[in-house]
């Protein structure tokens, strides 16, 4: 497994706190400008005709803010919200249960939509399309399909692999909103907000060296955010500088983010493999982690960074990687570095 302080994917002792942190309308969303704009008309639009929005897709990495922003959709349009999940969903009659219930204008909410049933998905496009479904009754000769009604609804999927889903699913929707990783300046405002709610006061400096090393992730920000309360709390007195420098030392965080999982591989590839191209699984194995998560997690973050690179024939470290795990390169001694 990952180091949980770093992965971008929420523990389950972490979603009360959460739920505290999270930002209840697109006026106090911060970041993500485009997808902010982009949603505000869309919501508007419906609003001023009085019809339920379309259905949005949310698409991007863990820890973004797709819960956050579905939550959002419902707020700001004066909805009710519900939830389900993908992995809830495992046959079709499962989907029918969750539609048959909803409300008027209600917004359904499915995390990871990706992992929904095959069977369920077929059903999904009839839903999305003409707000009815086709249960079937009984089977072989006996089997009847029998046509139910549904209430409007706004579907808002939330998917970190939009490429798994089926085209035919993806084309009935609206709206992708595609979120990216946020700048340093805007998860500084995310630490801001979150340090004024948690009522502990940083001075900017601290708030700007948290926000560098949090991999662009909101989550990840808050997470470490109150590794470094703490740490402020046990040593009274002390600068917050000092603080987030000392609590993501313990914590095994550098200064440019990577964590022990991070290093391992980068340093691998960098002294083991002298610099790749390395396979996948071999690198996996060198480290002691599985491939799924050097894949899923480590990789795009150190690739995001441009410490490593994809090539056809395996991983590499680019010079900047290099550099980071202490190898001496020749531009390296070019710049003097
Ligand atoms: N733009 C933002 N402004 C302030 N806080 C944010 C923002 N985006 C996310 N957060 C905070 O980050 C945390 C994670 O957000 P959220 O649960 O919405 O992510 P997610 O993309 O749905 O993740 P996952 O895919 O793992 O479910 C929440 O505590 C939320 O308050």
């Amino acid at each position: 497994m990952t180091d949980p302080l770093v992965d971008p994917v929420a523990g389950s002792d972490e979603l009360a706190f959460e739920g505290a942190l999270r930002p209840t309308s697109l006026a106090e969303f911060v970041g993500q400008p485009k997808v902010r704009g982009q949603l505000e008309v869309l919501l508007r639009a419906a609003t001023i005709q009085e019809r339920t929005p379309d259905h949005i897709l949310l698409a991007g990495p863990p820890g973004l803010g797709k819960t956050t922003l579905a939550m959002i959709i419902g707020a700001e349009t004066g909805r009710p919200i519900r939830f389900s999940s993908g992995p809830a969903i495992q046959h079709a009659g499962d989907l029918a249960a969750v539609l048959s219930a909803l409300v008027p204008g209600e917004v359904l909410f499915v995390d990871e939509i990706h992992r929904m049933a095959r069977s369920a998905e077929e059903m999904l496009y009839l839903a999305m399309e003409d707000f009815k479904i086709d249960i079937m009754v009984g089977k072989g000769a006996g089997a009847a399909s029998i046509p139910l009604e549904l209430a409007p609804f706004t579907l808002v999927g939330a998917t970190t692999r939009s490429g798994m889903l089926p085209a035919p699913l993806r084309d009935r929707f609206g709206f992708t909103a595609h979120l990216e990783h946020y700048a340093a300046a805007d998860l500084e405002r995310v630490l801001s907000r979150s340090a004024r709610l948690m009522d502990v006061a940083l001075e900017p400096a601290a708030l700007g060296e948290l926000a560098r090393r949090s991999r662009g992730t909101p989550r990840i920000a808050n997470r470490l955010l109150r590794r470094v309360r703490d740490w402020l709390l046990v040593h009274e007195g002390s600068s917050d500088l000092d603080g987030v420098r000392a609590a993501l030392e313990l914590y095994d965080v550098d200064e440019a983010g990577l964590d022990r999982i991070d290093r391992a591989v980068l340093e691998a590839i960098a002294h083991r493999f002298g610099g790749g191209p390395v396979g996948l699984s071999t690198l996996a194995a060198t480290v002691g982690e599985e491939a799924d998560t050097i894949e899923a997690v480590v990789e795009p973050f150190l690739v995001r960074e441009g410490l490593i690179g994809r090539t056809p024939r395996g991983r590499i470290a680019t010079p900047a990687g290099l550099r980071h795990a202490g190898v001496v390169t020749q531009d390296a001694t070019l710049d003097g570095v």
